[in-house]
């Protein structure tokens, strides 16, 4: 089974104007709400490609339940540890440019993390975890460290789609997969990554630290693949931007969806590009048949270094 693991689920509201002018009345063109969240978004698009995952995390109040609803009907499997407070709303407004305003989160209490931690002992090998996003400031930055080892001890594998603090603090527990973009692989090093041979430089300096799988998304550049034995690039396929929000969550499902089905690497890779390029050419996360009509255009390469 593949667990996601949200933390900080969201419910995102997408507005889009015509032309955002701050500290003005601005009315919308349109706006729509949707669950949002990294793990949620990843368990979404594994669903829209056949593939069944549980989403964990925690959630609370009218928010929480309009998201359950949701996934519901979706039929999507989860189980989620319920809070007191209510799950955060995130702003995404598009206009000329996209502008996003994410909250920080409820208040977690120590028996609902309690709770968490008890599902993940009950994880076994044949497991993937996902674990990704923020984290709601109630708890501790140490917390995703604290969950991988309980989620090891059970010989599941894990991936982490995480930033900042979190991803350095996670890097020592031999991840299965990380998936950062090329902004967040630079702060890692405090440098600027704009490339894919500087993404390959860095990225191959995780892979010596323990990381088993990278993958390095750079949005319409495409993305990067490493491991010990391999280093391919990927092309993004062209097409146009209309929403890349969930586009690297989608590249990490799709990846996910091809390798848990036993596909390759190298395909499972070319589908998860397409995953997210999928996504970003379209309002909402994507659809099996805007996946598959992508994959031709995404060609992969062996780089050299
Ligand atoms: N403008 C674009 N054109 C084509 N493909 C894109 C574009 N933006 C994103 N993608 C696709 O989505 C993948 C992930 O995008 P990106 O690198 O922006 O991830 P991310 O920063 O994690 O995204 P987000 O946080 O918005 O979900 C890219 O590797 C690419 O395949
Ligand atoms: O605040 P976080 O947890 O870092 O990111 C949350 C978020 O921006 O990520 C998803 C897109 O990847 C959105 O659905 C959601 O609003």
């Amino acid at each position: 089974m593949i667990y996601t693991i949200t933390l900080n689920p969201s419910l995102d509201y997408h507005v889009e104007v015509d032309h955002f002018e701050s500290g003005r009345l601005n009315r919308t063109k349109y706006d729509y709400k949707v669950p949002g969240g990294k793990g949620i978004n990843v368990s979404r698009v594994l669903k829209r490609l056949g593939v069944e995952s549980k989403a964990l995390g925690f959630i609370g109040g009218f928010t929480g339940a309009y998201i359950k609803e949701f996934l519901k009907k979706e039929q999507i499997s989860m189980d989620f540890v319920e809070v007191d407070q209510d799950t955060r709303i995130n702003i995404k407004l598009k206009s000329e440019e996209e502008t996003e305003i994410n909250g920080t989160g409820p208040n977690i209490t120590k028996e609902q993390l309690e709770q968490l931690f008890a599902m993940i002992q009950t994880f076994t090998s044949k497991d993937i975890v996902v674990f990704s996003g923020s984290i709601p400031s109630s708890l501790p930055s140490t917390i995703y460290v604290d969950l991988i080892k309980k989620c090891k001890a059970s010989g599941a594998r894990f991936v982490a789609d995480v930033s900042g603090t979190a991803l350095e603090s996670v890097l020592g527990e031999k991840p299965f997969l990380i998936k950062p973009n090329h902004h967040e692989l630079g702060e890692l090093f405090q440098t600027e990554i704009r490339t894919l041979q500087g993404a390959f430089t860095y990225g191959k300096k995780l892979v010596e630290k323990g990381v088993e799988n990278i993958i390095v998304s750079m949005a319409e550049q495409g993305a990067l693949f490493i491991n010990k034995d391999l280093a391919i690039q990927a092309n993004a396929p062209s097409g146009e931007l209309k929403n890349s929000i969930g586009a690297g969550d989608s590249l990490v499902a799709g990846f996910l969806s091809a390798y848990s089905s036993g596909k390759s690497i190298e395909e499972s890779f070319k589908i998860g590009v397409a995953s997210g390029s999928a996504t970003a050419f379209s309002s909402g996360l994507c659809s099996k048949e805007e996946v598959m009509n992508l994959l031709d255009q995404v060609n992969l390469q062996t780089m050299e270094g």
